[in-house]
């Protein structure tokens, strides 16, 4: 038996020898590595901090004591010391454990996690706690670099200096966020800036006293001693103590007696401590330590080769077509410029980035920054796109409203990973856009039902003068031939994809393929559906939708974001203003956080694919269930 298979809690680790350790870090990787194989998640992450996090537990007396993973993506082997071994194979499947911390799951994830840079508020809040309550406990918050770029741990560090809070804090820095990392921090932290410096001075130092007889050798070593020196006011150290943290580092993030050695000292500290490891992304797995940001979060592959498995279907994604159509656009139009939160392969803006490497910006993982950044670059007559992940753009709710609507600038929000994104869960559904977009004056908002009509969004986008969003799911598209750019639409006109006389379909974005699939099966049935595409979230199509409810006086509406709030709502609400009282039954996602499974189980947990939403009207409006054969070929 594996020493991973005898051990039954993480506190075992203080009784293990340095081989045992060792050989621990081992079996880890080769579990972390066989089962994402086959699961997919997020490998390299993960494998670049299992000397960290046996350090951590070894040291460290966890539940009790306090380990927040900042976005929690590399806990994999924080997973498997502590209780999830036998579960790890259904890592991020339906059921299965979740890929990121979460405090449901065990008492030893001590806060739920999936966006970056909350680790140092949180920890720091339960120092505070700790305090309040007269406890004994170390909390530790694990950030990485490319975390650190993300505003709010700054928010959090500079509090902590205040507090003086005993808190740990770990940065892992392995140069790299998803992509290399970004910023001026990044280069500081990375001692890119004192390296170029430190080679020259020791080059020239040397070169000279090499040449000095007699008391050169000595002269050489007191010039070593200066250039560490100087070299210790370049480091982070400065910027760190600056902020009234002790600073520790950096240390080699893979020799594990050191962490130990290191921790064992630190938790004796007072007050705020910053503790520097440096790791490689991927370690351990040369595929994954070669291409880092293939390997950030990656689907099954082939455990020898590293080759990812062929994407069933192997259609151009929503990201691919956005991507592809963003570059024609900036041909045409040299006012166009993209911006991204860090997320430049995710976001598909990778050819945009070699092909105008002028007009595009990675801010690094900071939404809120971008845009407000994208806002500043509209006020001077550019016309930004701002790609950033439904999920993310959360952070940014203030200032899509007070820094772009408020001042109708012309930013365009290219919401991606719209929906329900399938393994990733609760933290990265991008399930509330329509809801926290849709009352903002000024912002025009599309959700294209395909390819085509994403391509038509971003046409239209560019003839609007305010702010305009378009929001499209993750996955593949529906492999629809592509030309020439489509003619823009009509600001609030929505289309008529289905004639019906019993009632009517509203639907709007990627889901009205399931209605139009739903209306043909009830079609059967004997009740025959219009289907309508709304097209536009804001503005709605008005004389449309109450033509439609006059005429049939039995509406359904279809969504994949949350009922509260979202288009089924603003339906409603434009109905009572017209004062029309049809029958309305809405369909979208329900008023609780929906877990994580491949986007189709979960498509078909809420209702809302084909045969889902045909259940759903045959219920409202008392149909009889259809024979079994048929209900199984809907
Ligand atoms: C608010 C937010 N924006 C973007 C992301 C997407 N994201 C997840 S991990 C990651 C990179 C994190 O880099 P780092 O903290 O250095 O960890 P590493 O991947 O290098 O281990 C990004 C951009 C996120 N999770 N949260
Ligand atoms: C942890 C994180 O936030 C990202 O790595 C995210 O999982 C990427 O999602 P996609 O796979 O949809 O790009
Ligand atoms: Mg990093």
């Amino acid at each position: 038996m594996s020493i991973l298979q005898q051990l039954q809690s993480p506190a075992e680790l203080k009784d293990l020898s340095q081989g045992e350790l060792e050989q621990l870090t081992a079996e880890l990787r080769e579990k972390i590595i066989s089962t994402v194989s086959a699961t997919g998640g997020h490998l390299a992450s993960s494998l670049g901090v299992v000397e960290l996090t046996v350090a951590l537990h070894r040291v460290l007396n966890s539940p009790e004591d306090k380990i927040v993973w900042d976005v929690g993506h590399q806990a994999y082997a924080h997973k498997l010391l502590t209780g999830r071994l036998e579960q790890f194979h259904t890592l991020r499947q339906l059921g299965g454990i979740s890929g990121f911390p979460k405090r449901q799951e065990s008492p030893h994830d001590a806060f739920d996690v999936g966006h970056s840079s909350t680790s140092i508020s949180a920890a720091l809040g339960m120092a505070a706690a700790r305090d309040c309550q007269n406890k004994q406990q170390k909390m530790v918050a694990v950030i990485g670099d490319g975390s650190l770029t993300g505003g709010l741990a700054f928010e959090g560090l500079n509090h902590a200096g205040h507090l003086n809070k005993n808190l740990i804090v770990v940065l892992n820095d392995n140069e790299m966020s998803i992509s290399p990392n970004v910023g001026a921090i990044s280069s500081l932290i990375s001692r890119k800036l004192t390296s170029e410096l430190a080679v020259r001075l020791k080059k020239e130092a040397e070169n000279f006293l090499n040449h000095v007889p007699r008391f050169g050798k000595d002269l050489l070593k007191v010039a070593r001693r200066a250039e560490e020196a100087l070299k210790g006011f370049f480091t982070p150290g400065m910027l760190f103590e600056a902020l009234g943290f002790e600073y520790v580092g950096p240390l080699n993030g893979h020799r594990l007696d050191q962490l130990v050695d290191a921790f064992e000292n630190v938790v004796n500290l007072d007050g705020p401590v910053l503790v520097h490891v440096v790791s490689r992304k991927g370690r351990g797995y040369q595929p994954a330590e070669e291409n880092p940001s293939l390997f950030h979060g990656i689907g099954p592959f082939d455990r020898e080769t590293g080759v990812p498995q062929a994407s069933k279907g192997g259609k151009t994604s929503y990201t691919g077509v956005f991507g592809k159509t963003l570059v024609q656009q900036a041909e045409q139009d040299e006012r166009i410029v993209a911006i991204t939160a860090a997320m430049l392969e995710g976001t598909g803006l990778k050819d945009f980035s070699q092909c105008y490497p002028d007009r595009f910006f990675d801010v690094g993982i900071a939404e809120q920054h971008a845009v407000t950044f994208a806002a500043g670059l509209a006020s001077q007559g550019l016309r930004p796109t701002v790609a950033l992940y439904s999920t993310f753009l959360q952070r940014a709710y203030d200032n899509v409203v007070h820094d772009v609507a408020l001042q109708n600038l012309p930013v365009t929000f290219a919401i991606d990973r719209a929906g329900l994104v399938g393994a990733d869960g609760p933290t990265h559904h991008g399930v509330f856009d329509f809801s926290y977009l849709r009352h903002i004056p000024n912002l025009t908002i599309m959700a294209p039902r395909d390819e085509l009509e994403l391509q038509r969004a971003m046409v239209t986008a560019t003839t609007v003068e305010g702010p305009f969003a378009y929001r499209y799911p993750r996955g593949q598209a529906l492999g629809l031939p592509l030309g020439d750019l489509p003619a823009a639409a009509d600001i609030g006109r929505g289309e008529k994809l289905r004639d019906g006389t019993d009632g009517v379909v509203f639907a709007l974005g990627v889901v009205c393929r399931d209605a139009l699939q739903a209306a043909a099966v009830l079609e059967k049935e004997g009740l025959s559906l219009a289907v309508i595409d709304a097209r536009f979230l804001a503005p709605l199509d008005r004389s449309m939708i109450s033509d439609e409810a006059r005429r049939t006086g039995l509406v359904f509406t279809v969504e994949e974001n949350v009922l509260a709030g979202g288009f089924g709502s603003a339906i409603l609400e434009l109905l009572a203003e017209e004062q029309l009282t049809p029958r309305v039954l809405r369909m979208g996602l329900p008023d609780s956080f929906v877990e994580q499974g491949t986007q189709q189980e979960l498509r078909a947990l809420c209702g809302i694919d084909g045969p889902g939403i045909a259940k759903q009207i045959r219920k409202f409006c008392n149909m009889a269930k259809p024979e079994p054969s048929e209900e199984s070929s809907n």
